[in-house]
């Protein structure tokens, strides 16, 4: 083998093991809408990548199409190298990616801790068949969640909430939980759509403080905010859609300057 394919055959592995996520001319339309138009983009691995573009500019469908509630026309998704196009939310979440919602999944009757404890993903004591096959598995899974569920509360200082009602919290709190809950499924990617939409600026640093604590444990994050402040301040790149496609992607200095991004929020109607 010569010197050149080696370097190439390294460097194609090194530039594929940096992208953690990637999606191709994916599309997806809604009648005669075209709401995702041949969009390609890929988030690196240990980074923080934002999602940015007007009202309709097709975020939310495209959190969807990644994370398998809608199936794509065309294109395809793919996770830690795997391509999980047309898979069910559930197979997505087992190769590394979880996403949570604009508004929290509802949690009436619950608290805190109970709604935490239905988060994990996969938990043998959802098995009706194990309870009999391996109840001692269960009887384990359950504790080892619930330890984790404690060190997760700590961890994101809400443990003083734990026996309180969920829908008592504020909706920033819930986010809060959201994101906690999130984070026992242990991704590699969490697609977070529009974390701080509503939330008041003191809980708003927190859920940043957190995500930063998170990336720097090795959580990558792709994140949809209208926030500009917020998601320039913690994200880099940032990815820019507009009307279905990638407009641009760069750093946030260079997203503020783009001529084009601000001619395409003025023109969508602005964030
Ligand atoms: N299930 C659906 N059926 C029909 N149209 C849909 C559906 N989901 C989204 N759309 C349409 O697709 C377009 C893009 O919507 P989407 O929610 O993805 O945009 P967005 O960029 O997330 O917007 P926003 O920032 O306002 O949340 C909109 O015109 C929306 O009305």
């Amino acid at each position: 083998m010569s010197e050149s394919t080696v370097n190439a055959q390294t460097n194609a592995h090194m530039s594929k093991g940096d992208v953690l996520m990637r999606v191709e001319d994916l599309q997806k339309s809604f009648g005669a809408l075209q709401v995702t138009d041949h969009a390609s983009f890929a988030v690196e691995r240990g980074s923080i990548t934002g999602l940015i573009g007007p009202n309709g500019a097709g975020k939310s469908t495209m959190f969807n199409l990644i994370s398998g509630f809608y199936q794509p026309e065309g294109g395809s998704v793919e996770v830690n190298d795997a391509d999980v196009t047309g898979m069910q939310p559930y197979e997505v979440a087992e190769h590394g990616l979880i996403r949570t919602f604009q508004t929290p999944r509802k949690v009436e009757g619950m608290t805190v801790r109970e709604a935490m404890l239905v988060g994990p993903q996969n938990q043998p004591g959802e098995s009706f068949f194990e309870l009999f096959t391996a109840p001692s598995r269960v009887g384990e899974a359950e504790r080892e969640n619930l330890d984790r569920v404690e060190q997760v509360l700590e961890e994101f200082e809400i443990d003083h909430l734990a026996t309180q009602p969920a829908t008592d919290l504020s909706g920033g709190q819930m986010k809060l939980v959201e994101l906690a809950r999130a984070m026992l499924a242990k991704p590699d990617i969490l697609l977070l759509d529009e974390p701080v939409a509503g939330v008041n600026p003191t809980l708003a640093n927190k859920l940043a403080d957190q995500i930063r604590r998170l990336n720097e444990a090795g959580t990558t994050f792709l994140i949809i905010e209208h926030d500009m402040d917020f998601i320039m301040n913690l994200a880099d790149p940032i990815i820019v859609l507009d009307q279905g496609s990638v407009l641009t992607e760069g750093t946030p200095d260079d997203i503020r300057a783009n001529e084009r991004v601000i001619d395409a929020y003025l023109g969508g109607g602005g964030a």
